[in-house]
């Protein structure tokens, strides 16, 4: 595979995911690039949005498509905002009023541990009867204060679990080896590997 069509429109992914590429032998290029149009994702699991959104490219392109499908759970909040986390202060998308109200739903509870969590799917084809799909989670919790001006979403507000930084204060070099997404890559990036045998 030479060529992968990135199934996302998020400024903060794209470049997480050109970092993580760039070592590799397969160009990854942008949807938007391509004029492909924001798919749908009407789901309530992060995989079938995953999967929808890189059929949705693979069709729209003729190339293989990546899609990630990502948010963060809280326990406390029942796994909220979850699937739901790049609106769930409702439209248009805003990361500060997302982190606002995140932080607001939180301030009566006790536990504020939480989670993020990504599901990566490729295809080879729009129709690709075998997509291959991998997960990755990385464990921290919800504090108030905004503290770093790196990342993007809810990283400022993520204090990861072990390391008494949010991930907003790592550089990319730091946050994509030890988070959800760069570890749902390496996950699917050995599938790829194995795949190709
Ligand atoms: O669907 P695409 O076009 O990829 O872009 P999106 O922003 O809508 O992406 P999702 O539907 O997967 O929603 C994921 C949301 O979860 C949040 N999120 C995911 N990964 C994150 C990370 O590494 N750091 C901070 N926030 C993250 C962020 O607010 C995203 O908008
Ligand atoms: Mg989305």
């Amino acid at each position: 595979m030479q060529q992968l069509v990135l199934a996302s429109n998020n400024a903060g992914k794209l470049k997480e995911f050109s970092r993580l590429f760039a070592p590799l032998a397969i160009e990854v290029i942008p949807q938007g690039q391509l004029g492909v149009s924001e798919a749908e994702e009407p789901h309530a699991t992060f995989v079938e949005n995953a999967l929808a959104k890189a059929r949705h490219a693979a069709a729209a392109t003729g190339l293989p498509a990546l899609a990630d499908d990502s948010g963060i759970c809280v326990p406390a909040l029942g796994g909220a905002p979850g699937v739901y986390s790049a609106r769930y202060a409702g439209e248009p998308k805003s990361d500060a009023a997302n982190n606002a109200k995140l932080v607001a739903d939180l301030a009566q509870h006790q536990d504020k541990r939480a989670f993020y969590y990504a599901v990566l799917v490729l295809v080879r084809s729009a129709d690709d009867p075998r997509p291959l799909i991998a997960e990755g989670r990385l464990d921290g919790e919800v504090i108030a204060e905004a503290r770093g001006a790196g990342g993007f979403g809810y990283d400022p507000h993520f204090l990861i679990a072990g390391l008494g930084k949010t991930a907003a204060e790592l550089t990319p070099e730091e946050k994509n080896p030890i988070s959800h997404r760069g570890k749902a890559l390496a996950a699917l990036l050995a599938k790829l590997q194995e795949d190709a045998l």
